[in-house]
């Protein structure tokens, strides 16, 4: 059974309780990746406001939210979109949702973000700001756990060229849950992702590989290791397997927040957590790599990460 009792990041600021909260997030990241924290320093007004801006979007009319329809060529494609499939066969997705890119500021483009509600904008500004400062603040205590300088994870994902996504996903209710995900199983493909949920649906894989439901916590946040991390830490810690399942009552609304290194940045295992007589357990490769394998190598329910592997005895 998963522990989910969510860690409270205010005691990284005592002396005498920093050590057993540095502790904590070292054993779930170890254990599978995934933990949850509560009192991270994002103001709750900011949470309030998103999730208020995120549900005035989703209520719009089906043709004002196609105003920004995402138009997916290659990969992950910004704006809006909607997938809501049941079949008798392979199990497909159940969801709307809205893909918005904030970092690097040269990659804001604004017409594909929502132009309703009003305050859209100025709202996701100010949330993911205060969400990168967070992500900054966890891969710091993440860093020094394994014995690393407190800003080796952000520059080994390019900081300051790294990159931030926002999206907010829609479950509505399905007559027939039973067949279909909100999200299939997968790890994330960034390098850390911070999730605010409204509402339970989200399961975890824990360490006995049983799907667990993740409680949901009053502003608390859920933080996945995705796999950027896994493979930087030569998979001393894991990316966390999730998925989302659906129900016939109510809609289910989550936001997460992706941070990921920058296009042309090379990402290999660090040097200091690799046993030179083992060597890598992972291949170097530019980001850019990644996501093209994202987009030739889809398959369901299969790891991405795996196709990176050189050296499998060290990730097990
Ligand atoms: O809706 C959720 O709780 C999870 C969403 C998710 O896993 C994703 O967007 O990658
Ligand atoms: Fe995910």
């Amino acid at each position: 059974m998963a522990n989910f009792k969510p860690i409270d990041l205010s005691g990284l600021n005592d002396e005498s309780k920093a050590s057993s909260i540095r502790a904590q997030i070292a054993e779930a990241c170890e254990k599978n990746g995934f933990f949850q924290v509560i009192n991270h320093g994002v103001p709750v007004e900011f949470m309030e406001k998103l999730r208020e801006v995120g549900h005035k979007f989703f209520d719009l009319s089906k043709e004002e939210k196609l105003a920004i329809a995402a138009k997916p060529e290659k990969g992950p494609a910004m704006g809006y979109s909607i997938r809501m499939v049941l079949t008798d066969s392979e199990p497909q997705h159940w969801r709307e949702s809205v893909l918005i890119q904030t970092l690097p500021l040269s990659k804001r483009e604004y017409p594909l973000w929502p132009q309703q509600p009003a305050d859209f904008r100025e709202t996701v500004e100010k949330y993911t700001a205060a969400v990168l400062d967070l992500t900054h603040r966890l891969l710091a205590v993440i860093s020094e756990n394994l014995g690393l300088k407190p800003t080796y994870l952000r520059e080994a994902m390019g900081d300051p060229e790294i990159q931030q996504q926002i999206a907010f996903q829609c479950y509505p209710p399905c007559p027939d849950p039973g067949k279909t995900f909100g999200l299939h199983a997968h790890s994330d493909i960034a390098g850390i992702s911070i999730l605010m949920q409204e509402s339970e649906g989200l399961q975890v894989v824990d360490e006995n590989d049983t799907w667990e439901l993740v409680p949901p916590y009053p502003n608390a946040f859920v933080v996945n290791l995705a796999d950027q991390i896994e493979i930087i830490t030569n998979g001393r810690y894991k990316s966390a397997q999730h998925r989302v399942i659906v129900n016939n009552q109510s809609t289910r609304r989550s936001y997460v927040t992706f941070y990921f290194p920058g296009m042309d940045h090379k990402i290999f295992p660090a040097p200091q957590l690799v046993d030179p007589k083992v060597g890598p357990a992972y291949k170097e490769f530019f980001y850019k790599e990644y996501l093209q394998a994202l987009t030739t190598a889809r398959v369901l329910g299969k790891r991405l990460i795996q196709s990176f592997a050189i050296n499998n005895s060290v990730i097990n």
